[in-house]
């Protein structure tokens, strides 16, 4: 969990890379979803996602919990899930978690990340022109296509996503965090951070697993 621009994706991603977890991000499956060919479920997550608005938890929970039953038997790390407390308590029902990360990056920091930000549309990966910069500048470095940069990134946008974030998410670390489960990091620095987070992984993970795709979506 954590604001936009904190760095949820790029932390995930290597989290999962390192401990070899299955990665779930519920905006990339929302995503698919919207895409996939036209079916009530589809036309209605795209009409959200197109709006930039929270797909209503019953939406969002009847496809994600069914997509997380079928990663039973693996070790996985969801991001952007649960982002309500709607959302968290339908995951409680489904299974209990182990380890929740809050991540908490002053909004200067988020400000000037956000608006070096730049995206692939097409496969979702994401640049910063200081801390990963693509290899040619404004192109993906692996279909060589533009690169573009996001209305949601730009500060007015923050401002109003941050506000929306604070609400929504507190109840849910609330309750994480009554759970026991929940662990925060502070920092400006991805690679600061890191060192901590792993080391807080490491204790609490089995040996590496060496699982690295996800079972296609059904
Ligand atoms: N300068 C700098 N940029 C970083 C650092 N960590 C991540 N980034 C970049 O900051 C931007 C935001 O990181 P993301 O991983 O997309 O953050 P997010 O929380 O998933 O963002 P949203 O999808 O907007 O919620 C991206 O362009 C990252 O490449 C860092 O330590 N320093
Ligand atoms: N639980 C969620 C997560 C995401 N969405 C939709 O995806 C969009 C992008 O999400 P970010 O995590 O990158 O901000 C978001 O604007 C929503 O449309 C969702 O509905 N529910």
């Amino acid at each position: 969990m954590g604001p936009p621009g904190s760095g949820k994706g790029t932390i995930s991603k290597r989290i999962a890379q390192n401990f070899g977890l299955q990665y779930l991000s519920c905006a990339e499956f929302l995503q698919d979803i919207g895409t996939a060919n036209e079916t009530e479920a589809s036309v209605l997550v795209k009409s959200y996602i197109d709006k930039r608005m929270l797909v209503p938890d019953h939406v969002v929970t009847g496809l994600m919990l069914p997509r997380l039953e079928q990663l039973s038997g693996h070790s996985w790390l969801l991001e952007g899930y649960p982002r309500t407390l709607g959302q968290a308590r339908a995951l409680n029902e489904l299974c209990q978690l182990d380890m929740v990360i809050s991540l908490n990056i002053p909004y200067e920091t988020l400000r000037e990340r956000l608006s070096d930000k730049w995206i692939h549309p097409a496969s979702g990966r994401v640049y910063n022109m200081t801390f990963n910069p693509p290899r040619v500048k404004g192109k993906d470095d692996i279909t060589g296509e533009a690169l573009v940069q996001s209305e949601d990134d730009k500060p007015e946008a923050l401002m109003t996503r941050l506000r929306h974030y604070k609400d929504v998410a507190k109840p849910v670390l609330d309750l994480y965090k009554s759970q026991g489960i929940l662990h925060a990091f502070s920092g400006t620095d991805t690679d600061r951070i890191w060192p901590y987070m792993n080391s807080i992984l490491s204790a609490k993970l089995p040996a590496q697993q060496s699982e690295s795709h996800l079972p296609p979506v059904a």
